[in-house]
Order: structure tokens, then C-alpha cells, then sequence
């Protein structure tokens, strides 16, 4: 890289506009929706699609609801052509859908897209040349009254062929194309030309479409200069004034808010965002920014993924796991703060609510994704998302002081292998760390007399079969006095709590103690077991034969 990048780039210019009035405007409504997968999306493919590509895409469009879509540039090609007439003669074009085709300003490609549109009820045709000094001194090699007379000639050549199809319901749009890197007050020279042509009015309007074709400055300054455009067009009450932005800053999505807070009608762009070089406008992130601010934007995006597989199999390319919305990642939190947030925050909503959640700024329900892929734990992770896995797919609610204790049993797993870990994992571990598949489920029997308890069981503990006796105020107490006699210890049990898991005849009980065996640390014990009782026994022996280990991890 240059040392001195002013060398060789120039910053740009911005426009004076000293009362401009965007930056204390809001979104309050959507704007009109033009796709343009199947055309700009389409032509900056490594392989662009076939007709039964382009088929099943604009048929996602539809169920999306998008009413214009741009299907293509049909003298480009006699694919995009045969598309364009297929799309008619098998009248696929919904009643409500106005299908849209660009052009350039040149009078064998206008005529031959007239050609490909002959009987569509109703069209967008969308013509665009250069305007840009750059485009105007080395592409065209025009002077700026010859690209005002390039325009307003075609213009006219649209109207006039446009006139000889009286049966078609046109709608003609101009893109001044590099609008982004062309003067202001040029830009306004040509459009005005083009609708002194047109002579659209408010109830037979005109589109008038600036793109960036590249992205040249700051969304600020776009905004600035569509507001000034917006302001200073001639017949601006007769135009749909539309934006193309594409995302070479990596701002398109911030140009095209802009973009409508400057007077914008109309947004064109793709589906998550392909398009020539960088992409075109993400019109699902900006449309779902919308959607998160309480504006309906009119467009369906329920099955995301299942749109995301379409666009991938159309496009032939993938869409990236942190795309905002509806990468595979992007329901996903890794780090432990994160997760323990948005543990307590699914804890505290209740139906109904606000939606108001730390790090998903949308329900990812809402979408069609599931709240099983909210939380993944990795070695970034604690012990929110790990006992919210386990209460989520499992439905252990882990007492806090357990959550801690099993986080480092999962951490030392994770340090050793470094991998994610599933809810299945985490289960796996779960079962082995308390002892919950070895069948220690003490035969035992219960006796009360005036109010004492006596326990009666047999015990495998060691290789060796016990026979234990005792008593005291509880089945518990009994347990815990018969276990210590036996093993000649002292256990005691310093917390306990119980629930149930799963409903009707395949209902468990999990219990959780924390016991003290002689003068150790306190150990966390797990059982679970159709009967209540039986849960408690596993639990004490779960804790009190975890309890050598976890007293040496300790020193
Ligand atoms: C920013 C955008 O995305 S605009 C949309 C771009 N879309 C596409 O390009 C779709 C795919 N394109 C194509 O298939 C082809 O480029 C076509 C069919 C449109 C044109 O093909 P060709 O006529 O072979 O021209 P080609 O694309 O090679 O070059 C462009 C020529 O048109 C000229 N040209 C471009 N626009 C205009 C215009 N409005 N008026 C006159 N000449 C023009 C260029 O100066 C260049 O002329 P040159 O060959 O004399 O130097
Ligand atoms: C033709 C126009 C709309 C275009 O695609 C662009 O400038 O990016």
C-alpha cells in the first residue's frame, strides 16, 4: 500500500446543502420493492442462471412479495430474451407483479427489448447510460450536451414504440447511471430531459432510479445528494424516485436508509445482497430492519432458510454463516456473558412481551429459525449456555451453584479437545460426571414409627455388597445416617432440591444434593428415577462417589 494514498486517490466531493433535512427524518412506512436478482444479481454470476434457475427464482420473488421484479436484460442475450418470453407466453406474471427490463440507450438493443416484452400486460422498461465524467471523457467519449441528447433521444424512442403497443400498460424508468459520481446539477440536466419526453404526471408516474453503481463516498453524503435531487427535479410529484445502491464501502444497506430519509420512494437491490462485485443492496436487511423497528415492510421473509437455500442453489454461490439475518451463525452465541444474558432474558419474557433481548435483536422465530441453535458452547462459553442447553433439550433446571461446579467439568472437556460442544454432549458428560448410567440404585426399604424412619438396603459400593441400616427423621436422613455407619465417614447433605422432568407415565424425577463428606469441599450429586425417593438415594451416592475426585481437582 502507498505511504501516501492522496497520491492516487482523491477524496470525494461533497455536495452544499446546508439545510438538509434527512438526519432528523424516520423511517415510517417501506418503500417500493424492485428485486433485481434476475438481472443486475443475474449478469455478476460466475455462471448465470438457466431458465429453470431463473424459474424457480422469480417464483421465490413472488412468495416473498415482491411486486416488481427486474427479470432481465433481454437483449443481452437470447437466454434472457427466450426467459422474457417465456414468462409471457406461459403467463406466469401474477396479476399483481409488474415484471421489469433494462436496457441501454442504444436504439438496436430498445428495439430488440420492445421485441422480447410483445403482449406483457403490464412493464417496467428501464433505460440507463453512462453519465459520469469518467464514463463521459473515456468510455462514450461524449460531451455533457451529447449524454443529455443520448438520453432524451432513446427516451423518445421509447415513447414512440411504447405508443404502437397501446395494449401493454408501460411504465418507462431512466437510470442517470454513476449518479454516485456524477455532478449533482448534471445528473438533474439529463433527467429532466428524459421527462420532458416522458411528460410523466402524478397519476402516470415516471421512475426515475440513481444508482450507485459504485460506491463513491460516505452514505451521508449520498443522502445529501439524493436529497438535493429530490428537491431540485423538475415534475418531482410526477416521479417514483428510486435508489440503486450497490456495497462497495460495505454501506449499502446505511445508503439505502439514508437513501429513503432523503425522499427516496423506491429501493432496488437482492436477496442478501448478491450483485455485481461487492453486491448490490441487501433488500432482507433492510427490509428486516424495518421489521425490528414495528414497520411491516411488505415482504415475507417467515422461511428464511428456506429462501437462503433457493438463492444458494439459484446463484450457485453461498451465503456467508454471519450474513446479517440469516447466516447459519447468526442466532448463535459462543460467549459465556452472552449466553448467560440471554439464558435470564428467555427466563423473564413473558408471552406477549416487547421483544427486548440482549444480542438477538430479533425472534428468531419470527423467521422460521429455532431457538434449539440460540446457544452453542465452545471453550468462550460458561455456565449460562451450558445449563441452558441442558434445561432447553433436557429439561434440568441445574441449582447455580451446580451450574458453576459443571462449567468447569465441561471446560476441562473443552480445553483437552477444543471443539464446539452440543447438547448432546453436554448430556454425555453430564451422565458420566454424576454417575447417572451406572445402576446404582440401592434396593432399599422404607419403615416409619412415630415419626422416625428406618432404612433398610443393599448397596454395591467399592466391588463389595453392603447391607446398611438406619435412621431418622426422613427417608433421607435415614439414608444419609445408614451411609455414613457403613463407609465409617460423615456425610452430611447441605442442600437439596427436586423437580420433575417430562409429564405422564414417562415423568422422572432429578434430584440434587450437595454434600459434605467429612470435612471436604462440598460436592454436587445428581440421581434421577421414576420414583422421588430412589432419585434422592442416586443423588447422595453420586455426590459422595464423586467427592474423592473433586476434593483432589481442588487442591
Ligand atoms: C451498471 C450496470 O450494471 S449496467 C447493466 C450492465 N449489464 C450488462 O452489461 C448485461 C450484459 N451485457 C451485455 O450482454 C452486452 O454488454 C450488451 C449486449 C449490452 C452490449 O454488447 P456490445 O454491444 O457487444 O458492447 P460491449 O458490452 O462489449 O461494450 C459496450 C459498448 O457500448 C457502448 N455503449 C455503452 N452504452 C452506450 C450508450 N448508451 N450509447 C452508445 N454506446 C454505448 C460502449 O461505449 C462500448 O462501445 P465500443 O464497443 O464502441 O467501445
Ligand atoms: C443500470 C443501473 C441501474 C445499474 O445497474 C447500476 O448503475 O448499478
Amino acid at each position: 500500500m502507498l505511504q501516501n494514498p492522496a497520491s492516487k486517490y482523491r477524496p470525494f466531493v461533497p455536495v452544499r446543502l446546508t439545510d438538509r433535512t434527512w438526519p432528523d427524518a424516520t423511517i415510517t412506512k417501506p418503500p417500493v420493492w424492485c428485486s433485481v436478482d434476475l438481472r443486475d444479481g443475474n449478469q455478476a454470476l460466475i455462471e448465470p442462471m438457466d431458465i429453470e434457475r431463473k424459474i424457480r427464482m422469480f417464483e421465490q420473488l413472488v412468495k416473498i412479495g415482491f411486486k416488481e421484479i427486474e427479470v432481465g436484460f433481454p437483449s443481452a442475450s437470447q437466454i434472457e430474451f427466450d426467459f422474457m418470453r417465456k414468462l409471457i407466453e406461459e403467463k406466469r406474471i401474477p396479476d399483481d407483479v409488474t415484471v421489469q427490463v433494462l436496457t441501454q440507450a442504444r436504439e438496436h438493443l430498445i428495439r430488440r427489448t420492445f421485441e422480447a416484452l410483445e403482449g406483457v400486460p403490464r412493464a417496467i422498461v428501464h433505460l440507463y447510460n453512462a453519465t459520469a465524467p469518467v464514463m463521459r471523457r473515456v468510455v462514450l467519449g461524449m460531451s455533457e450536451d451529447e449524454i443529455v441528447e443520448l438520453a432524451r433521444s432513446n427516451a423518445q424512442l421509447f415513447k414512440d414504440i411504447a405508443a404502437d403497443h397501446p395494449h401493454t400498460d408501460w411504465t418507462f424508468e431512466y437510470s442517470p447511471e454513476m449518479y454516485s459520481d456524477t455532478e449533482v446539477e448534471f445528473s438533474k440536466r439529463v433527467i429532466d430531459a428524459v421527462t420532458d419526453v416522458w411528460q410523466p404526471t402524478p397519476q402516470k408516474k415516471c421512475i426515475i432510479n440513481l444508482p450507485t453503481t459504485v460506491e463513491h463516498s460516505s452514505p451521508n453524503i449520498f443522502a445529501d445528494m439524493v436529497e438535493w435531487t429530490h428537491r431540485h427535479v423538475n415534475r418531482r410529484d410526477s416521479i417514483v424516485l428510486s435508489v440503486h445502491p450497490h456495497n462497495d464501502r460495505g454501506t449499502g444497506t446505511a445508503t439505502a436508509e439514508m437513501a429513503l430519509l432523503a425522499g427516496a420512494d423506491r429501493l432496488e437491490g437482492c436477496l442478501f445482497g448478491n450483485g455485481e462485485r461487492t453486491g448490490n443492496l441487501d433488500v432482507v436487511n433492510v427490509a428486516l430492519n424495518m421489521y425490528i423497528q414495528g414497520i411491516n415492510p411488505g415482504l415475507d421473509f417467515s422461511d428464511i432458510d428456506g429462501i437462503r437455500a433457493t438463492v444458494e442453489y439459484c446463484n450457485q454461490l453461498p451465503v456467508h454463516p454471519r450474513h446479517p439475518y440469516v447466516g447459519e451463525l447468526v442466532y448463535t452465541s459462543f460467549s459465556g456473558s452472552h449466553q448467560d444474558a440471554i439464558k435470564k432474558a428467555f427466563s423473564a419474557r413473558q408471552e406477549g412481551d416487547i421483544w427486548d433481548m440482549p444480542y438477538l435483536p430479533i425472534d428468531p422465530k419470527d423467521l422460521g429459525r429455532s431457538y434449539e441453535a440460540v446457544i452453542r458452547v465452545n471453550s468462550q462459553s460458561g455456565k449460562g449456555g451450558i445449563s441452558y442447553l441442558l434445561e432447553a433439550e433436557f429439561g434440568l433446571q441445574l441449582p447455580r451453584r451446580l451450574q458453576i461446579e459443571f462449567s468447569q467439568v465441561v471446560q476441562r472437556e473443552m480445553d483437552a479437545l477444543g471443539t464446539e460442544f452440543t447438547a448432546n454432549h453436554l448430556w454425555q458428560i453430564f451422565r458420566k460426571e454424576f454417575g447417572m448410567d451406572v445402576a446404582q440404585a440401592p434396593q432399599y426399604r422404607l419403615a416409619e414409627e412415630n415419626g422416625e424412619v428406618t432404612l433398610n438396603a443393599k448397596l454395591h459400593w467399592d466391588g463389595q455388597e453392603r447391607v446398611l441400616e438406619g435412621k431418622g427423621t426422613g427417608p433421607i436422613d435415614a439414608f444419609v445416617q445408614a451411609l455414613s455407619q457403613s463407609l465409617d465417614r460423615s456425610v452430611r447433605v447441605m442442600n437439596y432440591s427436586e423437580h420433575a422432568v417430562g409429564e405422564g407415565a414417562n415423568a422422572q424425577a432429578v434430584a440434587y444434593v450437595e454434600v459434605r463428606v467429612d470435612d471436604s469441599h462440598t460436592v454436587f450429586g445428581v440421581g434421577m428415577d421414576a420414583n422421588i425417593v430412589s432419585a434422592s438415594i442416586r443423588a447422595i451416592l453420586s455426590g459422595v462417589r464423586r467427592a474423592p475426585a473433586v476434593q483432589a481437582a481442588a487442591v
